[in-house]
């Protein structure tokens, strides 16, 4: 990973809105770090058995991460360089001062420190959040999903194509660091069928742009593991069977974060579950098994999906790998935040003009978790104003498309 500061900001797009904080006590950030954070550290002792120095580390961080105020990487680490450049405006304050995205990305880095991930000792390159995401993925609730797919055998390829971006799309819903606190406060989850729930929806805009022109490389920045990339595998399965694309690629995070965010040891996982299912599940796991042998699907990771900046800050080598892709499907509330940058945009703010700077054709599909919206028509816009807390309950969602 480069070591100087992100690019410049270039200069597409509308004026910028002030960056999401998490300075306000009543606002969602506060609450990921003073309600969500100290549930998962609880979370995450339960899930392994941490040797004394690394339940030391953890008691420290968390008192850090919780009450306390920045601290720098250790010493060894790694990527230390780099840090110390992006975290020399916020050394020393309190973790919900600098910006959101920047602080929680921090986190879980420092996070990963603490748990020995990258350390010397016997927990180096165990992924701590790996038994919460393994029992997802082994859970019966997935058994059901993936017999669903028998029954989409009687729809065609226009009708197979929309319910399979939908399905990736509410897969984003099945989210382990979500599901710590989830705020109900806007009522119980919705269904997919739920009207008005999907608050944009450009699906027809995104398979007419992959019709309209010969089969090319698709490529997906998956967001989280089990229930979210096994409904993504299959999505990129039909566009590579169907012709809506030639090849894909699978970009993954390079190391555990956000909980539950999908690696690449998690998509191994996931394609062997469905290679194991019975029926179309398997059918379509040993089409994804072989395909990944082909090379007609890779699974690909880089460094920067694990750093603190929007991807209007990514580096040329992955911007050139994008900007070669017919389509990109970004996947998830991260994501989404990534992609528009994490700020107060008005809600009616367009989407083309935040995503300017995005190398290529690209398509959003994300469940609403938190604060930044942009890209809703006025009446939409208006209509949820009478719904507190609709912005982080996760019962809506938006399939956006910039050609
Ligand atoms: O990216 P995802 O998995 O859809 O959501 C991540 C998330 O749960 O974590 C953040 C708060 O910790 C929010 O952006 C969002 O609610």
């Amino acid at each position: 990973m480069r070591t100087d500061q992100p690019v410049p900001h270039r200069p597409e797009g509308p004026a910028r809105a002030p960056e999401i904080v998490g300075s306000d006590p009543a606002g969602f950030p506060w609450s990921v770090f003073h309600d969500r954070h100290p549930l998962l550290f609880q979370q995450l002792r339960d899930a392994l058995p941490y040797p004394p120095d690394a339940l030391r580390r953890l008691a420290e961080f968390e008192a850090e991460a919780v009450h306390g105020v920045i601290g720098p990487l250790e010493p060894s680490a790694h990527d230390r360089a780099d840090w110390d450049l992006w975290s020399r405006p916020y050394l020393g304050l309190p973790w919900t001062e600098p910006p959101f995205l920047w602080a929680e990305v921090y986190f879980y880095r420092r996070l990963l420190s603490a748990t020995g991930y990258f350390g010397p000792g016997p927990m180096r390159g165990v992924d701590p959040f790996a038994p919460l995401k393994e029992a997802e993925l082994l859970g019966p609730a997935v058994d059901q999903e993936l017999a669903a797919l028998d029954r989409l055998a009687g729809l065609d390829q226009a009708e197979l194509s929309c319910a399979l971006l939908l399905s990736s799309l509410w897969g984003n819903r099945a989210d382990l660091s979500f599901e710590i606190s989830a705020d109900r406060a806007d009522g119980p989850p919705a269904q997919e069928s739920a009207p008005g729930a999907l608050l944009v929806d450009d699906r027809a805009a995104v398979l007419s742009h992959l019709r309209d022109r010969p089969p090319g490389r698709v490529c997906l920045i998956a967001d989280n593991a089990a229930r979210e990339l096994l409904p993504d595998l299959v999505l990129l399965d039909h566009l590579l069977g169907s012709g809506l694309a030639a090849s894909a690629t699978l970009y993954v995070k390079p190391q555990p974060c956000y909980v539950s965010d999908a690696t690449v040891a998690d998509t191994l996982a996931a394609l062997r579950r469905l290679r194991d299912a019975p029926g179309a599940a398997g059918r379509t796991g040993a089409r994804l098994w072989r395909a990944v042998g082909s090379g007609r699907l890779a699974v690909s990771t880089h460094a920067f999906f694990c750093a603190p900046f929007p991807f209007r800050d990514m580096p040329d080598d992955l911007r050139a790998e994008l900007a070669s892709a017919t389509l990109t499907l970004t996947k998830g509330d991260l994501n989404y935040r990534r992609l528009v940058e994490d700020r107060h945009w008005p809600a009616t703010t367009p989407f083309a003009a935040v995503t300017a700077a995005f190398p290529g054709p690209v398509a959003a599909l994300r469940t609403v978790k938190s604060d930044v919206v942009v890209g809703l028509d006025p009446a939409t816009a208006a209509a949820l104003e009478s719904h507190p807390g609709w912005r982080t309950s996760g019962t809506r969602a938006v399939l956006q498309f910039r050609p």
